[in-house]
């Protein structure tokens, strides 16, 4: 099953540049272990704003979930997730 998953991150003003930076090195970490396993297909940074599009190929909405709140930064994460299904068109 494929999605698309379009997340923006806020971190709290409270939060000291340390912590955001640990929270950034544990992030890259967890996200290079998805996309080496290949569920984690792709992800590209937005333009002009602290957010990604991502794409993943996971067995079930379920683990999408696992992923998605096991991210380090998903407490300060909105996500917005689109299923995808083959486009007849595509070639
Ligand atoms: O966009 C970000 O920096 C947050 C993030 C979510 C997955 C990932 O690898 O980084």
């Amino acid at each position: 099953m494929k999605f698309l998953c379009q997340m923006q991150v806020t971190f709290p003003e409270s939060m000291s540049p340390e912590e955001v930076a640990q929270k950034q090195a544990e992030e890259k970490e967890y996200s290079q272990a998805l996309q080496r396993s290949g569920e984690f297909e792709a992800i590209y940074r937005v333009v002009g704003k602290y957010a990604n599009v991502s794409i993943f190929e996971v067995e079930s909405n379920q683990r999408l979930h696992e992923i998605l709140s096991g991210f380090p930064m998903f407490p300060y994460m909105s996500i917005e997730t689109t299923a995808l299904a083959t486009h007849p068109n595509a070639i």
